[in-house]
């Protein structure tokens, strides 16, 4: 059994702010990219064999050499990222080994702090025959779907909500055809795979898996750290 992980880690973090690109910026002293893959290569049942991770472009000999010392015996493949995320998943794609992949795994470099049994989850479930799956936590407000002028239209029935997260585990077959397809508006793979009409399976999630998106979450994140350091 052989999985793939790819990471898009590209984006620019306009909503974080700062000097850096949210991937590089440091939490405990290690980047955002450097905490994802380490939790990647700690769940060992996921059977990881490769890398690949999607880039700003230019950054790509620095992010090998930060990154080798966290792949164990994995490879590790780094590409330039594109202008939105389904672009840089695509450009990682393409450098999936066309064979022996049983799993790929498409997981945010954002979500830095994904629990191992998350990952495995997701593994497991793509290796028991789900073509796609998606970790996914309760929505705990009320949404409301509201009109252009912000008037509320209906208030959809929360136990059929969730929110969902990654690493999202595609059979690699349909990963590509989901991918060879126009990706426009697309905010997850995921949503690729709706779109062919591929049935997407649900497991538990974790609300450690949250995405680092604005300033605030670098304190969530040192106070994760600080807790797994402290037990
Ligand atoms: N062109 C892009 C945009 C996003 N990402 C990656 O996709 C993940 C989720 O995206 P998000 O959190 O929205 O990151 P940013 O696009 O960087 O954030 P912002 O919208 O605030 O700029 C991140 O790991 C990010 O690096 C990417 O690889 N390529
Ligand atoms: C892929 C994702 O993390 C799932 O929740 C999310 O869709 C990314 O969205 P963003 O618009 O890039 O923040």
């Amino acid at each position: 059994m052989s999985t793939a992980a790819i990471i898009p880690a590209a984006g620019l973090g306009v909503r974080l702010g700062g000097e850096a690109p949210k991937a590089f910026r440091e939490v405990g002293g290690d980047s955002l990219l450097v905490h994802a893959v380490r939790g990647l290569s700690a769940a060992t049942a996921a059977g990881l064999s490769c890398f690949v991770v999607a880039v700003p472009p230019g950054t790509e000999d620095v992010v090998r050499k930060q990154l080798d010392p966290y792949v164990g015996p994995a490879e590790l493949r780094v590409v330039p990222g594109g202008a939105e995320r389904t672009d840089s998943v695509r450009a990682a794609l393409d450098l999936v080994p066309a064979e022996g992949i049983d799993c790929v795994l498409v997981h945010d470099a954002a979500r830095s702090f994904v629990p191992v049994d998350v990952i495995e989850r997701v593994v497991a479930a793509v290796l028991a025959g789900a073509p796609a799956v998606v970790p996914v936590i309760p929505v705990t407000d009320t949404i409301k779907r509201v009109d252009g002028d912000g008037v509320v239209v209906d208030t959809p029935d929360r136990s059929a909500l969730v929110a969902v997260q990654t690493p999202q585990g595609f059979e690699p077959s349909v990963l590509r055809r989901a991918h060879a397809v126009e990706g426009a508006g697309a905010t997850d793979d995921a949503m690729l795979c709706e779109r062919l009409g591929v049935a997407v399976r649900t497991v538990e999630g974790s609300e450690d898996a949250f995405k680092v998106t604005r300033p605030r979450d670098l304190l969530l994140a040192e106070w994760i750290l600080a807790e797994r350091g402290a037990r």
